[in-house]
């Protein structure tokens, strides 16, 4: 369901433009204008911050942002129908995909360095689509003819400016990207050689690749079956790097007709899949303090991968505890294969934790609770990874109870899409 109402994104984004200069203000002691960075890729400069200001003065007559890129991508397609097969048959997700981008630009022009770094990343990823730098013409074209169809008379030669300097600033970075991720293959052919139901709608799928896959326990990958080709979803390795080269993946079916239920429902052992460059920054630290993991639903996936990476180079006396939140006791689908190490690693504690989850009351669930009822975690080394809503419960109470922020890690706080 879209909540997406013209006043709702129009007002939160500025609503969070407004704090942000706020605290920059505060932070900075010259003011807000001191914030205003201007190197771009490739050591071009670029104003970010001015464009900022620019877009979000009149961004009230392009939002809704989906209504804006329905018209963007129909006028590409009807120019150059030669595009549409680079795209998924449904183009929800893409639309979705694209407004998300759009308002993390416009949010975050004021600190290029950090948009930089994401956009060579998107850059590097978006090899794996067969996007060429010439597609990136196409689709400016097309947003100049959305921008001014989309805002009407209030329309200025500077507004569109300044989208289109935001625009090729991004692109730039993402062909630079692209460029430098050129020794890395867009893509792993792989094979499923394991497919086992844990459930109603939870599948464990063991994927061999054809060349080695060179990825660190923790990490992420996207996934693409043949039965929607186009259609990437991102699924942790669940395992550390094996001699053997099998990856284990944890897959919960979600929406009808995405992905998750694709690999879930239809696909079987022998099927053929394709894995995108490892990604993620949820990687096990050097450190030999005590770890403590915490996992909900299938966010168990890369923890799992971290704990079989500490069987193999723990620090001496280190010890390690994991906490997996469920729905319910039917729920912890891995329950056979958590059995089987917490009885091999006696310097590993298995805790299940039931209730909350999808479909149940709001609120912080037990997992939080559960972790605050058992000791202190100040000196552990944190990891946290499932829904972001548990994600974020579960780094406040850490913090709350005194574990420093740089201790506790997981993948950012967005919902990833695994659907
Ligand atoms: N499949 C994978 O490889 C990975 C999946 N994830 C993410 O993990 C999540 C897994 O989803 P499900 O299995 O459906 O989990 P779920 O909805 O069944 O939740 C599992 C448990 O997490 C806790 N929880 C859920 N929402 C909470 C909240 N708002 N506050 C506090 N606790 C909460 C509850 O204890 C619940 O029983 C998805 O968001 C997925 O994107 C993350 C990393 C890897």
């Amino acid at each position: 369901m879209k909540i997406n109402t013209r006043t709702d994104e129009y007002d939160r984004l500025l609503a969070r433009h407004h704090a942000m200069r706020l605290r920059r203000q505060i932070l900075s002691p010259e003011g807000a204008s001191a914030a205003r960075p201007a190197i771009g890729p490739g050591g071009t400069v670029y104003d970010g911050y001015g464009d900022q200001q620019l877009i979000m003065s009149r961004l009230d007559l392009v939002t809704p942002f989906d209504v804006l890129i329905e018209q963007l991508y129909a006028f590409m397609f009807q120019r150059r129908p030669y595009l549409r097969p680079l795209f998924p048959e449904s183009m929800e997700f893409q639309q979705d995909h694209l407004a998300r981008m759009f308002r993390y630009l416009i949010e975050n022009l004021h600190r290029l360095d950090h948009v930089l770094a994401v956009l060579r990343q998107l850059g590097g990823d978006h090899r794996k689509l067969g996007v060429w730098p010439a597609h990136y013409l196409a689709f400016e074209e097309a947003l100049a003819v959305a921008l001014r169809s989309r805002a009407g008379a209030g329309w200025s030669v500077e507004l569109e400016q300044a989208w289109l300097r935001m625009l090729r600033f991004a692109v730039k970075a993402m062909v630079d990207g692209a460029e430098s991720a050129i020794t890395e293959p867009p893509y792993w052919h792989g094979q499923v050689v394991g497919h086992e139901r844990r459930g109603p709608d939870v599948a464990v799928l063991r994927i061999r690749t054809g060349q080695p896959y060179p990825y660190r326990a923790g990490q992420y990958a996207t996934i693409e079956s043949p039965l929607l080709p186009h259609t990437w979803r991102q699924y942790s390795m669940a395992c550390a790097p094996r001699p053997d080269g099998v990856l284990e993946f944890h897959v919960r079916r979600t929406a009808a007709g995405g992905v998750s239920e694709a690999l879930v429902e239809r696909t079987r052992a022998g099927d053929a899949v394709r894995l995108g460059p490892p990604r993620g920054v949820m990687t096990a630290v050097d450190d030999p303090r005590d770890v403590l993991l915490v996992a909900g639903g299938t966010g168990l996936a890369p923890l799992k991968a971290i704990l079989g990476e500490l069987a193999e180079r723990r620090a001496r006396g280190q010890r390690a505890h994991l906490f997996v939140g469920a729905r319910s006791q039917a729920d912890l689908y891995d329950r056979e294969a958590l059995a089987r190490l917490s009885g091999r690693f006696p310097w590993l504690e298995v805790t299940p934790v039931t209730g909350g989850g999808a479909g149940s009351e709001p609120g912080p669930g037990p997992l939080p609770d559960a972790l605050g009822e058992r000791r202190d975690w100040s000196e552990h080394i944190a990891y946290v990874s499932g829904p972001p809503g548990m994600v974020g419960a579960v780094r406040a109470t850490l913090l709350a109870s005194g574990v420093p922020a740089d201790r506790i890690h997981h993948d950012p706080l967005v919902a990833a899409a695994r659907d």
